[in-house]
């Protein structure tokens, strides 16, 4: 069975969709032990108490130093014998560091389909603002492993979302969560658990069930 820290922020839909899932039976192999906030009012800490998961609050802000913040990520995954790190609307670009000793051991989901409408300054509403800024039809999102390039790692799966007339940024997000989001995040933990995701030249691939 392996240990899966997820990594939040903010309201926790995409944590509590993993959540759900579990409770579901659909990861299997896997199982949520640890739920760390790089904010310490984030309303995911209240979903992660509710459902019995131990939290940690880690502030990026606290620390002076970047191999300091490094040094106690990497302690309390350590503490907790992690074997995976899903980002589910976490706000800290985790460096080289860490990234290194978790190779292809992170993944994100990130509310667009990459390469679009990514990278340093891409996050949350702001992703979805550029979206119909640009007037795109198609927009999704993507689920993928964690490098050194914000939102440049292998992607592990993606899936289109409609852009409808009259869209708001809250409109659309709340539709990519639900028709996208919410259900990628939870597959691709559970195909990593089942040990089905492969990663060659920069690229991943599912094997077959
Ligand atoms: N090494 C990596 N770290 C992280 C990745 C990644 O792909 N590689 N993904 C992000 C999540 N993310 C997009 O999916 C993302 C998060 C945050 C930002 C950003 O520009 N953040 C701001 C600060 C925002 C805040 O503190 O409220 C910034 O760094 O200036 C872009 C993309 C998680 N980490
Ligand atoms: N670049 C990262 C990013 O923008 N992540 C996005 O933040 C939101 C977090 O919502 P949640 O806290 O309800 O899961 C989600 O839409 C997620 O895709």
């Amino acid at each position: 069975m392996l240990n899966i820290a997820v990594l939040v922020s903010g309201g926790g839909t995409n944590l509590q969709a993993l959540i759900d899932a579990q409770h579901r039976g659909e990861i299997s192999g896997g199982k949520i032990t640890l739920v760390l906030s790089g904010k310490a009012d984030a309303f995911a800490l209240h979903r992660a108490e509710k459902a019995g998961i131990p939290t940690e609050v880690l502030l990026r802000k606290s620390f002076s130093a970047q191999e300091e913040y490094d040094r106690s990520l990497l302690e309390i995954l350590s503490r907790y014998e992690i074997d995976l790190v899903v980002l589910a609307g976490f706000m800290t670009i985790i460096s080289n560091h860490v990234v290194r000793h978790y190779e292809n051991k992170i993944i994100n989901v990130h509310p667009a389909l990459i390469p679009s409408f990514c990278g340093e300054g891409f996050y949350g509403l702001k992703v979805h603002e550029a979206a119909l800024e640009k007037g795109v039809k198609v927009t999704g999102a993507t689920v993928h492993f964690v490098n050194e390039v914000c939102d440049g790692g292998p992607i592990i799966l993606q899936k289109a979302v409609e852009v409808l007339p009259g869209d708001t940024p809250e409109i659309l997000q709340r539709r990519v969560m639900e028709q996208a989001e919410w259900k990628l995040l939870p597959k691709a933990v559970s195909l990593f658990c089942e040990g089905r995701i492969k990663v060659a030249d920069g690229r991943a691939t599912i094997k077959e069930d």
